[in-house]
């Protein structure tokens, strides 16, 4: 059946003769996948099948019909790391998002605070699925019964904790930094890679996500569409920093205004101020 994926890679390097070998490798692990999943009636992929199907990503998607929105590795660097990584997987119709999957393979099952990863009771690899109007869910990648998650219901900033990117280059962690300070935040950032942020703050394990990229910087869309899902569907609120809604429908691109913030319906006023206040005090210090 014929349709529309909007993806983040291409087959172009895994094209070049230097590369065979990664190409072989990756078409026997799809086979292998596709048997130990009882897909045994669907003939053996072959190289090009491989390289056809990654290039099926190519879709613009846009304001009309239906679209899936991949980010096969999310935090790629957290990935090369060891550290966090999502892959994420998001359904666009008529322009708004209606479908959310992230696969969280290292983010802890319980909680990214108390999670020890000494004691062997602590597992690893989190699955999210949100759908619009029916909640999201959390459960084991290895299959324990979902629960429904909701973020958390802190009201005071004090005892709020944040996330931003782990990568100083992804996101300004001095803006951050001043921003949380207004709202009387006192617990350090927790950093992460990935949506896999998303995730945790969907479950409450904290109250705020902060993102604001270089000037000039053009957010993709399969970088926030199955995070936004899990967070809004577990009640958080998803804006970019002058409050307006993440508008998934322009194509590949979200082009927003700056940045992007995430918290609970209480928390936001609070934050939003405090972002208002803390870029007007950037833009005045930059132009002195
Ligand atoms: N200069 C930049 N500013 C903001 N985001 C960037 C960036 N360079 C890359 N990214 C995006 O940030 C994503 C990772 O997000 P995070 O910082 O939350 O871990 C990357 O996803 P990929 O790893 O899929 O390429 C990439 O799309
Ligand atoms: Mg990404």
């Amino acid at each position: 059946m014929p349709f529309s994926l909007v993806a983040e890679e291409d087959s172009e390097d895994l094209r070049r003769e230097e590369t065979r070998g990664t190409l072989v490798r990756i078409k026997e692990l799809v086979n292998d996948t596709l048997a130990s999943n009882g897909m045994n009636d669907i003939s053996p992929l072959s190289e090009e099948d491989v390289l056809d199907a990654i290039d099926r990503g190519k879709s613009e998607g846009g304001p009309h019909g239906q679209h899936w929105v991949l980010d096969p590795i999310d935090g790629t660097k957290g990935f090369m790391r060891g550290d966090q990584y999502a892959i994420a997987l998001a359904l666009l119709d008529e322009g708004k998002v209606v479908l959310g999957v992230l696969a969280c393979p290292n983010l802890p099952l319980t909680s990214v605070t108390s999670y020890d990863r000494h004691n062997s009771q602590d597992k690893v690899g989190c699955l999210y699925f949100a759908q619009l109007g029916a909640g999201t869910f959390m459960q084991s990648i290895d299959g324990s019964p979902p629960r429904k998650v909701h973020v958390s219901a802190t009201t005071n900033p004090e005892g709020a904790l944040f996330f931003e990117s782990f990568e100083a280059a992804h996101s300004s962690h001095d803006l951050s930094s001043l921003i949380v300070k207004k709202m009387g935040v006192k617990t350090p950032p927790v950093r992460m890679d990935s949506q896999a942020k998303y995730g945790a703050l969907s479950r409450g394990d904290g109250e705020i996500y902060l993102r604001f990229p270089r000037e000039g910087y053009r957010e993709k869309i399969w970088d926030h569409a199955a995070g936004y899902m899990v967070v809004a569907e577990a009640g958080g609120i998803v804006t970019d920093a002058a409050g307006n809604p993440l508008n998934f429908s322009r194509g590949r691109y979200l082009d927003l205004d700056t940045g992007i913030i995430v918290t609970n319906q209480k928390l936001m006023p609070a934050l939003s101020k405090a972002v208002v206040e803390s870029l007007k005090e950037r833009a005045s210090s930059l132009q002195s």
